[in-house]
């Protein structure tokens, strides 16, 4: 049950603020990217790695390559201005049809349990997503005013991985490609092509390492692994 995974690490990480790529940072003295990669790589059902990255990191991430013995890193390939043009930069360069997996660099405490949940669900459905509940309320708001209250039981927070069909997610990344479309993530190329997308519910240590307040909270979901 083996699959490819791309995983998309060729932002800037404006939102940090940390004037470089958030992935280059580091978490108990281990770059986030790195945290990524080894769950994947510890992962006997990850075939391949595909990245994409800026190449102004590149210089950097070959040396975390050598530093912490990355084999399964195949591909490195140069990303696009959006994440989704990095992603489908990534596609691109896997041939053969195979489950794909599709995982931000910046969330470094993904699961292998949730991981293979994901890959048997998306080879009987042909698209996984992981998600959880929605916590909090949420709002619709325009010009600072509250426009309606959206019912909370029907809201799931979507994270990656996002798991396909090479062939599905493919034509889904042509098909945006053609109509110009941009999502904020890859299920939403696959929805409105009419496909279905299953959830996979996940867990809430499953952060993205967006601003800096991130980086405390992932502090303290490594030390709880660590006990
Ligand atoms: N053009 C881009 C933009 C983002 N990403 C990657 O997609 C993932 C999710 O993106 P995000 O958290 O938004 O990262 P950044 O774009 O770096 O953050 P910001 O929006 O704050 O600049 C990250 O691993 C990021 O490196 C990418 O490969 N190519
Ligand atoms: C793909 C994603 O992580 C799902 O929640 C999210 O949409 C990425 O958004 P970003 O603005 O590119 O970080």
């Amino acid at each position: 049950m083996g699959y490819t995974v791309v995983i998309p690490a060729a932002g800037i990480g404006k939102r940090m603020g940390a004037g470089k790529n958030k992935l280059l940072l580091s978490i108990n003295e281990i770059p986030v990217l790195v945290h990524t990669l080894k769950v994947f790589e510890q992962d006997d059902w990850c075939q391949s790695i595909v990245l994409a990255v800026n190449d102004a990191d590149r210089k950097d991430i070959h040396t975390f390559i050598s530093r912490y013995s990355l084999k399964k890193i195949k591909t490195m390939v140069k990303g696009g201005k959006e994440r989704q043009h990095s992603v489908y930069a990534g596609l691109q360069s896997i041939q053969e049809e195979t489950i794909v997996l599709i995982h931000d660099g910046a969330r470094p405490f993904i699961k292998q349990s949730h991981i293979h949940q994901l890959v048997e669900a998306a080879k009987a459905h042909g698209a996984a997503i992981l998600a959880v509940p929605v916590k909090d309320t949420v709002k619709k708001v325009e010009n600072g005013y509250v426009q309606g209250t959206i019912n909370r039981d029907t809201l799931w927070s979507i994270q990656t991985p996002q798991a396909f069909s090479l062939a599905l997610i493919k034509h889904a990344h042509i098909m945006a490609e053609q109509d110009q479309f941009i999502g904020t993530d890859d299920a939403s190329l696959v929805e409105r092509l009419g496909e279905k997308v299953i959830i996979v519910e996940g867990d809430y240590d499953n952060i993205k390492i967006t601003t800096k307040e991130d980086l405390y909270f992932a502090q303290a979901i490594l030390s709880k692994e660590m006990r």
